[in-house]
């Protein structure tokens, strides 16, 4: 899976997206981060990326043609143009089923504006969906972009070590994940529950289940709720 992403700071990305599992995945080939620079493509004599807003208005607006070209730039060898994201405050919010959807993409672009936002025509012109992280305001798309490349990437065959290690883990099952212990079992006088030292599969399998409900009712009624909806035969 290919993300090209349009920025005024590449260097964020390639530091970032290096390390870790992402970086292991870009390494083998699964994955691959591209950072493309804006700013590379304004053809102002100053290299200048925004301007005043025209009606008034604090802060600066991102222009048109530096982001247009580079799309161009990127996309001009392609027959299928790919899917362009723009991070912005006023997308749909990002959740597990969305990265799940996303994880199917062969190709993604992602927009990343900064200042005050983009000229309102670099939507209409390239930009296929808006995602948001969460419903609060940043300096730029750089970290949604990123928060949105580590969910999905996670989701590629072959990023994570086995499939199953996030078929169970939270919000993938429409459930928070039960608690996760490690060695030492008795950790300054706080031991790890018996039935997990117990060897019997069945019985984990029940206890974690049983983890998850409790903790998902306790801590996110709302996705309980949708839970209990689908699965009330089972409660
Ligand atoms: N919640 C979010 O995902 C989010 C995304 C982008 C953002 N800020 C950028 C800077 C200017 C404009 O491009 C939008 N803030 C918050």
């Amino acid at each position: 899976m290919k993300f090209d992403v349009l920025t005024l700071f590449p260097e964020l990305f390639n530091i970032v997206m290096r390390e870790s599992i992402i970086g292991r995945a870009q390494e083998n080939g699964i994955i691959k981060v591209n950072a493309i620079n804006i700013r590379d493509y304004s053809k102002d004599k100053h290299k200048k990326v925004d301007d005043y807003p025209f009606g008034g208005g604090t802060g600066m607006v991102m222009t048109c043609q530096p982001v247009i070209d580079a799309y161009n730039d990127i996309t001009k060898d392609m027959t299928v143009k790919p899917k362009v994201i723009y991070m912005s405050p006023q997308g749909r919010v990002l959740n597990q089923k969305i990265a799940k959807e996303l994880s199917t993409e062969e190709h993604l672009i992602l927009l990343c504006g900064h200042y005050e936002g983009i000229d309102e025509r670099i939507i209409e012109e390239i930009v296929d969906e808006e995602i948001s992280i969460g419903d609060y305001v940043l300096t730029g798309g750089e970290l949604p972009a990123m928060v949105l490349i580590d969910c999905v990437s996670r989701l590629v065959q072959g990023v994570l070590a086995s499939e199953n290690s996030y078929s169970e883990e939270s919000h993938f099952n429409g459930l928070l994940e039960y608690p996760q212990y490690t060695r030492p079992a008795d950790y300054n006088g706080k031991k790890v529950p018996d039935i997990l030292l117990s060897g019997h599969h069945a019985n984990i399998e029940k206890w974690r289940t049983q983890q998850s409900i409790e903790r998902t009712k306790q801590k996110r009624p709302d996705m309980y709720e949708v839970y209990e909806r689908t699965h009330k035969k089972n409660l």
